[in-house]
């Protein structure tokens, strides 16, 4: 089904530790596949023992997992784990984490770290927080995962070589973004199984997490591999000069020249949601044309530079616009790959109303509580404003004094009050999607922002799909108690799982997301957007200008058939 170049074929001659480079798109997730079929075919692994292969982002596993379904037979992928790091180190962790700490281990969840860990602005104090949460809680941070298990096997002579036994081959995805942590549990697992390790250098997007331009010149010398490169070979778009764009973007060559299947488009700056008509109208003759060629399972993407944006996009899609002409654009039926940090936290808010309210039992001081959690935890990885913190600390040292300065803040308390009494009087029905949605409109008559944003992230949680796993949740609650008793714990519990699982989402239909998110996945038609604010531009610091040109090579080089990229007709993208 695959036609291999010579070099291909001779990956799949070759054993040891072999690094596979190339361009976006030129088969290295493809070969690991079949390198992957092969081992299995050739019957060297015994019944329990798989190939593992690793990757970052569960989304990026649907994508391979998808892939495997194409190249492999069901009967082979049996023996193909597919498994991000975090998933895979955590495991390692719950059955083995006690050689490392006396206290029962229990997961910090992203969205409640963020909130105990808003406060250190500073990497190395967060860093001495994280441990300490360890060592004195047992409370684990996911930073700490890859760390900890390199730890744990370098300690640990039989867990390794369980581990290898297990896994004699392991693939790893993506790895020119492998940190340092990741690097230490990767130099652990080469020392018993074979590594097959996959990268591009110039594909490197997450520096700001721990990337290295030196990491794969460290696998080189720490595991002498053998080296193939299969260049600027293209398989994904074939035909088009999409990969050629994305290779002179790098150098800047691609400045007045024309490719094929790649368009710029210079739009003019509108207020509100009228910015986004060219790129709506975009997405329909995009859909248009896809519909047209009867693709089955056709695919968009619309990659924007930031979450705000991303969100402003898809609530122009989700509406319908009657333009001056008379067109109707209709609504747009789409997916949004959403940070989760806000909607989860709001999610436990709102959780906590109604099991405190369930039993006549919501009080101010447990609102303001997860009110301060949203506040401190909502943007996720990235730090509270200054302003947040000290609205959060004066939040609760009213909590603990009664005591508030300001007009503002004493109108939160009011607020919170308000819908503290509001909530205690509500009748509750056991019908969790009304209960649910009668509690989150109490929050509507704030005119408080963190309230409000609250609220908003909330009803963010329709684009999570967790819809219908926090419905069972309560509602086995409610079929047990009668009431919402355990609820708050419910939902986080069932968030968390829903971090770990494997998912088999598959991206088809139109999907809006960040380019960072966008990495490794692939669609029939890219369409990339940037607005004309600071934190939406490109090139949003000149002194990392080198780094957008990677991120824009990325996402051009998701498209199978053709991208576009908008850009403000004034101060327009410096790379175009
Ligand atoms: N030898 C081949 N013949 C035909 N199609 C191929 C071949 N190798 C890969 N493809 C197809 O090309 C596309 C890109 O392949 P793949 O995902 O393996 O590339 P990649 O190098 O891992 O890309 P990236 O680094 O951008 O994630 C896929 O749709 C795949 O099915």
């Amino acid at each position: 089904m695959f036609e291999l170049s010579d070099e291909k074929q001779k990956v799949l001659d070759t054993t040891g530790n072999l690094l596979v480079m190339g361009g976006p798109g030129s088969g290295k997730t493809t070969i690991a596949l079949l390198k992957a079929k092969q081992i299995i075919e050739s019957g060297a692994l015994q019944q329990e023992q798989h190939v593992l292969f690793l990757s970052f982002a569960r989304s990026t596993i649907s994508r391979v997992e998808q892939h495997a379904n194409i190249v492999l037979s069901k009967s082979i992928s049996n023996n193909l784990e597919i498994n991000t790091y975090h998933s895979f180190t955590w495991t390692i962790l719950k059955s083995h984490g006690y050689l490392l700490c006396s206290k029962q281990l229990r997961l910090l969840p992203p969205h409640e770290a963020s909130a105990r860990l808003a406060e250190y602005d500073k990497a190395v104090d967060k860093e001495r927080e994280i441990n300490r949460l360890f060592e004195e809680e047992g409370l684990v941070h996911f930073d700490l995962f890859a760390s900890m298990c390199a730890k744990l096997l370098s300690k640990s002579n039989s867990l390794s070589t369980i581990i290898s036994e297990t896994y004699p081959t392991i693939i790893l995805d993506e790895f020119q973004d492998t940190n340092a942590d990741e690097w230490a549990f990767i130099t652990q697992l080469g020392k018993k199984s074979n590594l097959i390790v996959l990268a591009d250098a110039e594909q490197r997007i997450y520096d700001f997490r721990g990337a290295d331009p030196a990491r794969i010149g460290q696998f080189i010398d720490t595991f002498h591999p053998t080296i193939f490169d299969f260049g600027n070979e293209n398989n994904r778009s074939n035909g088009t000069d999409i990969v050629q764009f994305g290779n002179d973007l790098l150098t800047g060559k691609n400045k007045h020249q024309k490719y094929k299947n790649v368009q710029c488009v210079y739009y003019p700056i509108r207020k509100g949601i009228a910015q986004f008509i060219l790129l709506k109208i975009a997405v329909i003759k995009a859909c248009e044309r896809l519909k047209c060629e009867n693709k089955q399972g056709w695919s968009i993407a619309i990659l924007l530079p930031s979450n705000s944006l991303m969100l402003a996009v898809s609530d122009c899609l989700e509406r319908t616009q009657k333009l001056k002409n008379g067109t109707i654009l209709p609504r747009i039926h789409h997916e949004v790959a959403i940070e989760t940090a806000g909607p989860s936290i709001a999610a436990v808010l709102i959780a906590r109303l109604i099991e405190h309210g369930s039993t006549k039992q919501c009080n101010l001081n447990q609102l303001l509580i997860d009110l301060c959690e949203h506040i401190r935890g909502r943007r996720g990885d990235k730090p509270p404003s200054k302003n947040d913190l000290a609205l959060s600390a004066s939040l609760v040292e009213y909590a603990i004094s009664g005591k508030i300065r300001g007009q503002k803040r004493q109108a939160i308390i009011d607020e919170c009050n308000e819908i503290v009494n509001r909530c205690n009087n509500l009748e509750f029905t056991g019908d969790v999607a009304s209960d649910w949605i009668n509690v989150r409109e109490l929050l509507s008559d704030a005119s408080s922002d963190c309230i409000k944003q609250v609220k908003l992230d909330a009803t963010y949680l329709r684009l999570l799909h967790k819809g219908s796993i926090l419905n069972s949740s309560l509602g086995e609650i409610w079929r047990r108690y009668d009431n919402y008793i355990g609820a708050a714990e419910a939902v986080k519990n069932a968030l968390t799982q829903e971090h770990f699982a494997t998912s088999t989402k598959t991206w088809t239909g139109v999907n809006v997301m960040t380019i960072h998110k966008a990495k490794g996945k692939e669609f029939d038609e890219v369409i990339i957007y940037e607005g004309s604010f600071p934190g939406q531009r490109f090139v949003y610091d000149e002194g990392k200008i080198d780094q957008a040109r990677l991120n824009l090579r990325v996402a051009v080089t998701r498209a199978k058939s053709n991208t576009i990229i908008f850009t403000p007709q004034v101060n327009s993208c410096s790379l175009l």
